[in-house]
């Protein structure tokens, strides 16, 4: 399994920043990172930051999470089969939401290669003084961010006051309470921190004691053993809680011979017919997923 990090955060605060510090580090200790960077625009001016062993794949004129959910698993299956590296590191457009940027990441195709380590946000410090000035859709983007990080990065603390810094730190912490928050300059930030996340619970896990694990955002995969019926499934799909905010994957539904490519997302379900034998299994991403009552026999 190879550790995958996603690094969010605004437009500006630093994400490019921790990204040369991380890689910088991983090659310290001989750990081999491959980067995949997703701009908006359609010139990628921070791939300068990536020395060129790296392996490195751009997603130019688009967000991961609006237009390029499956050219997003494209790449991986190309740096997958095409690359040697250890660790991906995946630099996500400032203006993407950080669940729908998980989400591209999260496809059952990819469950028993990647192991999600965490979402690590960096958060503006200046910016954050002054977010009333942003539009509400744009704050709304700019705190959802923070709010589903699994590590906070309290970035740019060298423009703010020691008052300042203590305030930004326990206002940021108030909005999401189970992250950590580290305050840097030019996101340095140490690997061991980043080394230290666990986003992704294996199936094994679950009835483990979840000490220690992060309760929130986080993701499931679920293996059927055998075929359910449809209506029963979408009955279960119904009785999910709201914190389920994405689920994906191939379910095997009695009476068809393939698995049906099965979509949720904001309570919508969706189902394609697949010609192929798939895997049966679905991921499930939300806060607390490991408490879910799952359906039927599976693993
Ligand atoms: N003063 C100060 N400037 C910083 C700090 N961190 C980053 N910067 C500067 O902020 C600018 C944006 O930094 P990047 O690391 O490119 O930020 P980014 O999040 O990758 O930006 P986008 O890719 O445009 O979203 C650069 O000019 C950095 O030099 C910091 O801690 N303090």
């Amino acid at each position: 399994m190879k550790d995958v990090y996603l690094l969010s955060g605004f437009l500006g605060s630093g994400k490019t920043s921790l990204l040369s510090h991380l890689i910088a580090q991983f090659k310290g200790e001989g750990i081999k990172p491959a980067v995949i960077m997703n701009e908006l625009g359609k010139l990628n001016f921070d791939s300068r930051a990536v020395d060129d062993d790296i392996p490195l794949k751009e997603m130019l004129e688009g967000c991961i999470c609006c237009t390029g959910s499956e050219k997003m698993e494209a790449q991986l299956q190309m740096l997958l089969e095409g690359e040697e590296f250890d660790v991906l590191i995946i630099e996500s457009t400032g203006a993407a939401h950080p669940v729908e940027a998980m989400d591209a990441v999260f496809s059952p195709l990819f469950a028993k290669q990647l192991n999600m380590k965490g979402i690590i946000t960096v958060a503006d410090c200046k910016r954050w003084i002054d977010r009333d000035l942003m539009s509400p859709q744009t704050r709304m983007l700019f705190l959802e961010q923070i709010k589903h990080a699994h590590l906070i990065v309290a970035n740019k603390i060298d423009l703010l006051s020691d008052s300042e810094v203590a305030t930004v730190t326990m206002q940021i912490q108030a909005l999401n309470s189970s992250a950590p928050i580290i305050q840097t300059s030019n996101s340095k930030l140490p690997l061991t921190l980043i080394k230290k996340l666990e986003a992704t619970y294996h199936e094994k896990e679950i009835n483990e004691t979840a000490l220690g694990k992060q309760l929130f955002l986080s993701s499931r995969l679920f293996t059927f053993q055998e075929a359910v019926d449809q209506e029963v499934f979408e009955n279960w799909v119904r009785s999910l809680p709201d914190t389920v905010y994405r689920m994906k994957g191939y379910v095997p539904l009695k009476g068809h011979k393939y698995p049906f490519l099965f979509q949720y997302a904001y309570g919508m379900v969706q189902w394609l017919p697949e010609y192929l034998m798939m895997e049966p299994q679905i991921v499930i991403i939300g806060d607390q997923i490991d408490k879910l009552d799952m359906i039927g026999s599976g693993s």
